[in-house]
């Protein structure tokens, strides 16, 4: 028998999201059934799907987050402040802020006017100056995992950067196998600004924002080019997010990501 799920549809920056409130731990639908509702032609179309669950460890929620695809990824930063809007707006916008669990760690939020800072996880497995060929071509590649793992290249054309082949081209790389990762292409356009583009994991294409990618560019920028925080990232769907960050002895600390969060439509769909 089919059920009718609410969702809200949500956007961080033009990554896009179904927004499910699970609280009461009522929705229970597979991976299959995620990757129809995520479908563009078939399904609402979203980069991503968000349930609100209750916290098991500490938080005030639990956030989970599945990819376009179906699959469940760590984290999605883009994702986390809608969540976290999404969770106000379920507590008739009362909250002054809240934390949450996510596979990748607790993460907390605050609220600025229609935005969203979230503080993230530690950033962990920094990798710099890894040659690795990718379609033909040797590249430099640089990683880390910011809830989710990602791959960093600095290009001097982004608009003609080939996102789709060299991003394929690294997500399956057996350098990042058997996980895969998602892959950024920066270009420095000041002192601390960038510009990117993003191919995604569990999307395989690019998407017009990345959150925890952004943060991966900036913090990356940091190492190989002195960037000071807030560094500002330009992204693919045209917004400008701030990326702040501490780092000391023991590593990146008060990794903050804010930029926009907004609700777009709401409905009801059959599964
Ligand atoms: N869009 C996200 C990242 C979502 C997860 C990613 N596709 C993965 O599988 O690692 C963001 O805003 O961070």
């Amino acid at each position: 028998m089919a059920t009718t799920l609410k969702f809200w549809k949500m956007n961080g920056a033009g990554n896009d999201f179904v927004m499910l409130d699970n609280r009461t731990q009522s929705v229970h639908i597979d991976n299959e059934t995620i990757a129809r509702l995520c479908d563009r032609h078939r399904g609402v179309g979203a980069d991503g799907l968000l349930l609100v669950e209750p916290a098991t460890d500490g938080g005030d929620f639990k956030m989970r987050y599945h990819n376009a695809d179906g699959g469940e990824a760590e984290m999605c930063g883009n994702g986390a402040r809608c969540f976290a809007r999404y969770v106000n707006r379920l507590h008739e916008d009362k909250l002054g802020g809240l934390k949450f669990e996510t596979l990748a760690g607790m993460i907390s939020a605050d609220y600025l006017g229609d935005q969203v800072r979230i503080n993230m996880s530690a950033p962990h497995s920094l990798k710099l100056n890894q040659t690795l060929p990718v379609e033909g071509i040797e590249l430099s590649v640089h990683s880390v995992n910011t809830g989710v793992p990602h791959a960093v290249v600095f290009v001097e054309d982004l608009e003609h950067t080939n996102v789709r082949g060299l991003g394929a081209g690294l997500r399956y790389h057996t350098a990042f196998a058997p996980k895969g990762t998602n892959a950024n292409f920066v270009k420095i356009t000041g002192p601390n600004s960038i510009s990117i583009r993003t191919y995604e994991r569990g999307v395989e294409d690019e998407t017009l924002a990345c959150g925890t990618g952004m943060v991966a560019c900036a913090l990356i920028a940091h190492e190989l080019h002195g960037f000071t925080s807030p560094v500002s990232v330009l992204v693919r769907g045209g917004d400008t997010l701030q990326i702040g960050f501490q780092k000391t002895a023991d590593g990146y600390q008060n990794v903050t990501l804010h930029g926009p969060a907004d609700f777009v439509f709401e409905g009801t769909v059959e599964v």
